[in-house]
């Protein structure tokens, strides 16, 4: 049985105005898997990915990632547990003035101390690592142009190569073909599933897309007002369960 790299037990999130955005979310993700979230607008899938790294604090419950609890770590555990946490956002979050190749560096600062990684001192093999890694998501040739001078879709996959040269054991991605065409967010979805293959990660994705998901996903979350509403496979996920899962709440005695 492959191990369980992530367990999270009855977490809940209440925002500072009051809004319960998580409520007694429970699942376990093991290695390897490449698990897709959906759910309407405001139903918490944001809230979900983003606590799981922290850049949301949950309100209680448990994160255990690689047998530590998260909620529980302190600023300089939460650092060197985020190293093996990739994030990949909707909007990219490159440094657009710098090359290609030096924002999949940022992706080894975790692991380097504050002084040579604000001098931007990477040594040869970082280098040859953060080429290496540019090269499984296509872009070898676009090493050395500055990141704003790729393509949307092109700039997504270097985010992808950033977080994959973290060495992380998880994949977070909240959106990361909201802002695509189809054609770029096929690609994108494409170079991400066979990353994650190859150094068989644990992956968690957030989708508007409900065919995407079927199409990636090994598994999907359907998440529902804070509530984990569906979790089993893309196949099991039927035209009867996604409606429900739409279905705006005064509607659902309609
Ligand atoms: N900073 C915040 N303060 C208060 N409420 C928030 C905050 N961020 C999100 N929310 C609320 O929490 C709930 C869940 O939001 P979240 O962004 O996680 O949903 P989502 O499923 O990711 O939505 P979308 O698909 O539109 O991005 C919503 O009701 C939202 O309005």
């Amino acid at each position: 049985m492959p191990e369980n790299i992530l367990e999270i037990k009855n977490l809940n999130k209440v925002y500072p105005d009051g809004t319960k955005a998580l409520k007694n979310i429970n699942f376990k993700a093991k290695k390897g898997e490449f698990i897709v979230v959906i759910g309407p607008s405001g139903a918490g899938k944001s809230t979900l990915l983003r606590s799981i790294n922290r850049l949301s604090e949950p309100t209680d419950g448990e994160i255990i990632f690689l047998g530590e609890n998260i909620l529980k770590a302190n600023k300089g555990k939460l650092r060197k547990i985020r190293r093996h946490i990739g994030m990949i956002f909707q909007g990219f979050n490159l440094v657009k003035r710098l090359p290609t190749v030096r924002n999949v560096l940022h992706g080894r600062l975790g692991y380097m101390s504050s002084i040579k990684g604000a001098f931007g001192m990477f040594d040869k093999n970082d280098v040859q690592k953060a080429l290496e890694v540019l090269e499984r998501v296509g872009l070898e040739e676009q090493a050395f142009k500055r990141a704003d001078e790729l393509s949307g879709g092109q700039q997504q996959r270097v985010a992808i190569a950033r977080a994959i040269n973290q060495s992380p054991s998880l994949i977070l991605a909240d959106e990361p073909i909201a802002s695509l065409d189809p054609n770029s967010s096929q690609i994108v979805m494409d170079y991400l599933r066979k990353v994650c293959d190859e150094d068989g990660l644990t992956t968690i994705v957030n989708l508007h897309q409900v065919d995407i998901a079927k199409e990636y996903a090994d598994r999907i979350i359907g998440v529902k007002d804070g509530e984990i509403f569906y979790d089993g496979s893309p196949r099991g996920l039927t035209d009867e369960v996604i409606q429900k899962l739409y279905r705006k709440k005064e509607a659902l005695h309609a």
